[in-house]
């Protein structure tokens, strides 16, 4: 069937190059996010969503729709958007993907409903099925990265901030929390914006301390929690199921309800009395023993840890630490970051090689 557009003649096979291109494009962005599911993150039930999807979609993808592929009268291969050939991350690279199989679907959406309704309507399906597995995809690798994070920067406020964040980022960090109690709220939200860009091209996990609004604001990874600020049911609302949200404990009952009320990890300390929180007694070694005896979820032991008493606290049973000042105020943050960084993942592998030679005798 023939129809006449703006005075052209559209035949079928316009119609059919669209659905050719977009079932094409969605299938293979579908296909580099199964590769990172299967190989980054290996998770089947992801891996498995990916392909299914592909796997429907090919079934539309029948011998007439592809015959009316024409690449070398096609005008859109030879262009390229500067943005196309950049990709400075997984988190970069997954989201530009799926991106590409949202708008792919959504053309399949409204071009297919011309040939078939039924295809308009799977096509709207699958987008949703899509945004799905964007949020599963985004808070599992989220969470896989504050699993495998052993340090965590908190910052304090300073002139050279991002300055010294970058050093430590530089150093290897992963994981950075922004606090800062006193600036005002205009420049706090512009401090937070830098860091949220600065924290995305060294990949690393970026928090908020207390301010669920101001994580929202900059679509933080999650927030920080204390004792006294909001419930974490009431932030669960708020940031949805896929935001990282912390508690700081100082003994085993606030752990023990920061687990039940659903905490991705827990602030263990303070283990000695420090300066950056000088009302708060020290929580000592017993409670960083007891952690490390009983804590299910991640656990970061926090609180005038620095490089000369950091081996004792990793001595009581800790694998993860939080520090401020020992990088904010470092000389050189960079190579405190790494020195931290070498000693965390020494003292993981000679607790893995123990364990082997344990479970041998
Ligand atoms: C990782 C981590 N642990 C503990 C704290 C302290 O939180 P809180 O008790 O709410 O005190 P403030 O930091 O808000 O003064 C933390 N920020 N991070
Ligand atoms: C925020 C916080 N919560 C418990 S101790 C502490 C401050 C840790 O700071 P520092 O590493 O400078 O001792
Ligand atoms: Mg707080």
């Amino acid at each position: 069937m023939a129809e006449l557009y703006n005075g052209h003649v559209m035949g079928k096979s316009v119609i059919y190059r669209i659905l050719d291109a977009n079932l094409d494009r969605a299938r293979e962005g579908l296909r580099i996010i199964e590769e990172w599911c299967r190989f980054g993150l290996n998770n089947p039930d992801l891996t498995e969503e990916c392909k299914r999807l592909r796997q429907e979609l090919a079934q539309w993808h029948t011998a007439e729709i592809r015959a009316a592929r024409n690449t070398p009268d096609d005008p859109g291969t030879q262009l390229t958007h500067e943005r196309e050939e950049y990709r400075g991350t997984i988190h970069q690279l997954l989201q530009a993907n799926l991106c590409r199989v949202e708008e792919a679907l959504r053309v399949l959406e409204e071009y297919g409903k011309l040939e078939d309704r039924q295809m308009g309507r799977v096509c709207k399906q699958m987008r949703y099925r899509v945004y799905t597995l964007e949020s599963q995809l985004m808070a599992y690798g989220r969470h896989q990265q504050l699993l495998e994070a052993q340090l965590y920067l908190v910052t304090s406020p300073m002139p050279e901030l991002l300055e010294v964040v970058e050093a430590a980022l530089q150093g290897g960090l992963k994981l950075i929390q922004y606090r800062d109690k006193n600036t005002e709220d205009g420049e706090r939200f512009a401090l937070a914006q830098s860091l949220r860009q600065l924290c995305d091209r060294y990949g690393a996990l970026f928090l908020i301390n207390d301010r669920v609004d101001l994580a929202l604001a900059v679509d933080a990874d999650g927030v920080h929690l204390g004792q006294q600020d909001l419930p974490i049911a009431v932030a669960r609302e708020l940031l949805g199921p896929q935001k990282i949200i912390g508690r700081s404990t100082t003994n085993p009952e606030e752990m023990k309800r920061a687990i039940a009320e659903g905490a991705d990890y827990v602030g263990v300390g303070p283990v000695f009395a420090t300066p950056t929180k000088p009302n708060k007694a020290a929580a000592g070694h017993e409670y960083v023993r007891y952690a490390a005896q009983h804590c299910p979820i991640p656990w970061f032991a926090i609180g005038g840890i620095d490089v000369n008493n950091f081996n004792e606290v990793l001595e009581s049973g800790a694998n993860r630490i939080a520090v401020v000042r020992a990088i904010m105020e470092a000389e050189q943050p960079t190579l405190v970051t790494q020195y931290f960084l070498s000693q965390l993942v020494r003292m993981e592998t000679m607790k893995a090689i123990q364990n082997t030679q344990v479970g041998r005798g």
